[in-house]
């Protein structure tokens, strides 16, 4: 399958942006608005941040939410092979690196608002119409919303080449904004087929998650995605931030829950399923 970009700036990007999102459950953005020079300076100085013991002082611990998640220990290769450090709005921030992730934070937040009113001017009025309100007014006060910031490890010397680094699987949330990770590896599913979603730097992957899929009844089918490893085999590793865009928790998801409800129990059964959940994104490694 050939990927459609959409270029923000280009007359016409709404309705293409929506129909993507319709049609595929994502779409490729080029030219977001966004300073260009921050996804690069992040990569640089976490990737520094993240070498360092100085993460340890974050640790998320028992009953925290935002900090850093180690590795799992080396083990069974079902496992996502991957340290995270999870920004929240009001959350703790490292010291240790500028203020260009949380200045990044914003300016993709203020993004994922303009996006959602597309869906409201020019998605399909039988769809939003159901909508408990105007999509972009969802996210209005949302606290769950996450910047997590992580980096596969490299793959072990004799690592299958069939085995992902990110097991297939849906994220919670709204819509996730996904920079340009710094390196290969994402696939979506579309028509039954795994899709390499490799879009230039400078570019943004803009995921429907299961919140929009199931507040617009299907029509927004969440995208369904894996990160697989490079041909080449062990390879480096791999960064990659996505923000997990959240509803407010009172927004009514489905007749019966509230985001705030969908988000608790959708997380309790990923913990069942012994994913280790990491709450406000999507789960951040399976066991
Ligand atoms: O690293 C990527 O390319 C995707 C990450 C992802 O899907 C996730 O963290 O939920
Ligand atoms: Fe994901």
């Amino acid at each position: 399958m050939t990927l459609t970009e959409v270029d923000y700036r280009a007359p016409g990007a709404g309705p293409e942006f929506d129909r993507s999102l319709r049609r595929t459950g994502f779409a490729v953005l080029r030219n977001p608005p966004i300073d260009p020079t921050l996804v690069p300076t992040i990569y640089h100085e976490w990737l520094a941040f993240l070498d360092s013991d100085a993460k340890l002082a974050y640790a998320m611990d028992s009953g925290r939410v935002d900090g850093y998640l180690a590795p799992p220990p080396p083990g069974p290769i079902n496992r996502d092979r991957k340290e995270l450090f999870h920004i929240y709005r009001d959350g703790r921030y490292p010291a240790e690196v500028s203020p260009a992730g949380m200045r990044y934070f914003r300016q993709a937040h203020e993004l994922a608002r303009t996006l959602l009113g597309w869906l409201d001017l020019h998605g399909d009025p039988q769809v939003t119409r159901r909508f408990p309100m105007p999509t972009a007014g969802m996210i209005d006060g949302s606290e769950a919303t996450v910047l997590r910031v992580q980096r596969y490890l490299p793959q072990p010397a004799g690592t299958p080449g069939g085995v992902p680094r990110a097991l297939a699987h849906t994220d919670i949330n709204l819509v996730t904004l996904l920079p340009t990770p710094s390196r290969p590896g994402l696939q979506i599913l579309v028509d039954d087929e795994w899709t390499d979603v490799c879009a230039e730097p400078g570019s943004l992957v803009v995921q429907v998650g299961e919140m929009l899929e199931a507040v617009s009844g299907g029509a927004y089918p969440a995208a369904l995605h894996q990160v697989m490893p490079e041909p080449s085999g062990a390879g480096d590793s791999r960064i990659s931030m996505p923000l997990f865009v959240h509803p407010a928790d009172h927004v009514r998801i489905l007749p019966d829950r509230t985001a705030g409800q969908f988000r608790h129990d959708r997380l309790a059964e990923l913990r069942a399923q012994n994913w280790v959940a990491v709450a406000g994104g999507s789960a951040a490694t399976a066991a």
